[in-house]
């Protein structure tokens, strides 16, 4: 798979990532090795979980992280602002020669995934960990986002398939391509997308614009001739003038394309009362034996209109949705950090916990090389999230703490787990197989998770805060590289 773009992922970087860099090769640090952590601190637009996505892209990144001789005469040529170069020359000939060596595991994407667990584990030389963090925490961050919301967008419609529309509004061309991939994978059924649907191999779908209405001299004349160039993709816009005689005007040439073989697959409402207009319009097109023929929404929904449609009763076949969706417009980032927790410097045998402290209990960091253990109530349901040390021990109760409020605690011995972290990238190489970079198998993947959610899970307001916890062993020995950090034993 290709983005389409060329993106040199080897720059798509913060400019201290490189200048860190030169600093861990000149003070001889390349071999010593680190192991960070991707994870989010709050579950996005305060829903109850978020389905991860950009993974594929982030193997993509590993597969093509090299620095070409142009990228090097470009950072050769940086002034620093104190005068002279920025770079030193050995540093950039270090560069040149540069082979990314890192493994890294990740979730599969379309993985159902809760704050506070790790997404992606990097393992390398610290340099190179570095080297990917922001283009990580960049497609990681912004495809989980979207891929949330369109999760969330299709929880709220329920069984009418959603198309996304949201390239027009999208931050950019890059942002738009992967946020038409994203909203596919948390559900969309469709994007109108053409190059993302080509790239991604994506479903695209799509109505016509009020401009083709209004360039005929009537709108019949228009419905007329839409009918004619797309007899087998026929879905009219009914709302340019008045919705009212749209409709009529739709069913008129609905029944001339009967007669010819053919069918109006639908209308499309695009403002107004949308659930009153549609109802109408049902009834309509019912009492003109037009039963066939669909009703699709659209016009700034996202997941909150289209619950109110629903309770409503609008008679829907599917919706368009596309500002509120590309652009995740309520959140516009997910937050997601990347933290070191372990190294490893050469010469040494054992990985040494590294931890961040500070005032607030939730930024505090997790040391360790951590996976995920995910247990299974005997109907299927998720039953808790155990993050843990993969070097050390479970407690034989496989008892979690939440690290938030000690005083949550659950035991999950007896359950049946999977674990999350599946390989990605070994020593450098990408090794997630084709099956993991498949946009429409994440589709399946997220659509099979969010089933196993409890509904007060899913729930929009208030959702119930599924339990992720620390491994108890591993809570205590953060509690204590706390209490000794602080130097209060
Ligand atoms: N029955 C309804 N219940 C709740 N929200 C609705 C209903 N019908 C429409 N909406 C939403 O109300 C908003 C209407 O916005 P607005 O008033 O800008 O649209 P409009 O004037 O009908 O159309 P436009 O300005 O696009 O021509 C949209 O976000 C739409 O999704
Ligand atoms: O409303 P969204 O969820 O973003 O869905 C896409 C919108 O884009 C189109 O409108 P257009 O760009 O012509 O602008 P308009 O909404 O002002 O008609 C379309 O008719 C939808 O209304
Ligand atoms: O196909 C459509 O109807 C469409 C596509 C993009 C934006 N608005 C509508």
């Amino acid at each position: 798979m290709n983005s389409g773009e060329t993106y040199e992922y080897s720059l798509l970087t913060d400019l201290y990532q490189l200048t860190m860099a030169q600093g861990y090769w000149e003070s001889g640090k390349t071999d010593d090795l680190a192991c960070f952590h991707m994870y989010f601190r709050e579950n996005p637009f305060k829903g109850g979980f978020a389905v991860a996505c950009g993974m594929s892209q982030l193997a993509e990144m590993v597969e093509t992280f090299a620095f070409s001789d142009d990228d090097i005469a470009y950072l050769a040529a940086l002034p620093a602002p104190g005068g002279g170069r920025l770079f030193k020359q050995g540093f950039l000939e270090y560069l040149r020669a540069f082979e990314l060596d890192v493994d890294i595991d990740a979730v599969l994407e379309g993985t159902v995934v809760f704050a506070n667990e790790p997404l992606v584990r990097v393992v390398g030389p610290i340099m190179h960990c570095q080297l990917l963090e922001t283009a990580l925490l960049n497609c990681v961050n912004f495809q989980t986002l979207i891929a949330t919301k369109a999760a969330r967008v299709c929880l709220a419609a329920a069984d009418a398939p959603v198309a996304e529309f949201g390239l027009r509004r999208a931050q950019g061309a890059g942002g738009g391509l992967w946020a038409s991939r994203a909203a596919v994978v948390g559900g969309c059924a469709s994007t109108s997308n053409v190059l993302a649907g080509k790239l991604y191999g994506l479903p695209v779908s799509g109505t016509h614009a009020h401009s083709w209405v209004m360039s005929f001299p009537t709108e019949i004349d228009a419905f007329r001739a839409y009918a004619e160039a797309m007899p087998k993709n026929c879905v009219l816009l009914v709302d340019t003038y008045d919705v009212r005689q749209g409709i009529e005007n739709a069913i008129t040439v609905g029944l001339e394309m009967r007669e010819r073989g053919d069918r109006l697959a639908g209308i499309r409402i695009d403002s107004g009362d949308l659930a009153w207009l549609s109802k109408m319009a049902r009834a309509r097109l019912d009492e003109a034996g037009l039963a066939d023929c669909g009703i699709v929404l659209s016009n700034d929904l996202d997941e909150y209109t289209i619950q109110s449609l629903r309770d409503q009763g609008a008679s829907v076949t599917s919706y368009g949705v596309g500002t509120k969706l590309a652009t995740a417009y309520d959140q516009p980032t997910l937050g997601g950090v990347y933290k070191l927790s372990a190294t490893k410097n050469a010469g040494e045998k054992e990985w040494r916990d590294r931890i961040k402290i500070t005032e607030q209990a939730v930024k505090l960091t997790v040391p360790g090389v951590l996976d995920v253990r995910r247990y299974y109530h005997d109907d299927a349901r998720l039953a808790g999230d155990m993050v843990y040390d993969v070097n050390r021990g479970v407690n034989k109760r496989e008892l979690i703490v939440d690290p938030a409020d000690s005083l949550r605690r659950k035991v999950l011995a007896n359950k049946r787990y999977d674990t999350l972290l599946e390989p990605l990238a070994r020593a450098g190489e990408a090794v997630l197989a084709q099956d993991g970079r498949d946009a429409m198998k994440a589709q399946r993947r997220a659509a099979a998770q969010v089933a196993t959610l409890d509904e007060s899970q899913k729930r929009m307001l208030n959702p119930h805060s599924y339990p992720v916890g620390l491994e108890c062993g591993l809570f205590e020995r953060r509690n204590n590289l706390v209490v000794q950090l602080r130097g209060i034993e």
